[in-house]
């Protein structure tokens, strides 16, 4: 039996899978590195960073500027920095990736739960799913600082489990970072990887989800959802 034709929720990772966040992500990094007069990183570094939250992509460019690791009161005093500068530019230059509204959209009209599970802090969630229009499509939104532990932890994947009252094998993962396909294994819930997000430059398939697309059109078909446009 397909591990996805039992699937009546779905619950999205974020970053890298609806959003290609990390042109604001860097800016945000640069103007913390800019102000302690430390090297810049580029995009392409913070894309290697992204995927355990904001504390950890800080962590992560710190440690890149100072060559070293830095110490507990360096990484807190730089927080606020951090949350302050990609507060003003959430979404300057962050676009939606191809086929997402399109999919939701699907989804919903088909009946589908939909949450969102991302480590990026709530406070930046909902602005930003806003700023998409997307927040419409989501019934349940959870961040990285929403509960006690985030991804790879199953606890998020539990959580709306618990919360809409459903086996395991009705919620369906899709994420790009094999910290959504651990959590998913954990929680023994079904998962889809997709190529094109942020996986520390490695290959989502490694972890094991269960398919693997390329695009977030592929989705549908996994769902065996019929196209509305095809369908007169
Ligand atoms: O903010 C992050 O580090 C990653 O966020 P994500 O879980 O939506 O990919
Ligand atoms: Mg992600």
């Amino acid at each position: 039996m397909s591990p996805f034709s039992q699937i009546k929720a779905v619950a999205f990772d974020l970053d890298g899978t609806l959003i290609d966040s990390v042109p604001d992500l860097a800016a945000a990094t640069r103007a913390v590195l800019d102000e302690l007069n430390l090297p810049l990183c580029t995009d392409d570094m913070v894309r290697s960073w992204v995927g355990n939250g904001a504390e950890m992509l800080m962590r992560r460019a710190l440690t890149f500027a100072l060559e070293s690791a830095m110490s507990e009161e360096q990484l807190q005093a730089t927080m606020p920095r951090f949350m302050h500068f990609y507060k003003l530019n959430l979404q300057q230059h962050s676009v939606l990736y191809a086929g997402v509204e399109a999919v939701l959209v699907q989804l919903k009209q088909a009946g589908y739960q939909m949450a969102i599970v991302t480590n990026k802090p709530y406070e930046f969630t909902i602005p930003l799913l806003e700023s998409f229009n997307l927040n419409q499509y989501f019934d349940l939104v959870l961040g990285g600082d929403s509960l006690a532990k985030m991804k790879p932890d199953p606890l998020p994947l539990q959580h709306i489990l618990h919360e809409w009252q459903l086996p395991a094998e009705q919620l369906l993962m899709v994420g790009d970072s094999k910290n959504d396909i651990i959590a998913a294994k954990a929680a023994k819930v079904a998962s889809v990887g997709l190529t094109y997000g942020y996986n520390y430059g490695e290959d989502i398939g490694l972890s094991g989800p269960d398919a693997v697309c390329e695009q977030f059109s592929e989705i549908t078909a996994l769902l065996k959802l019929r196209d509305n446009a095809t369908e007169q």
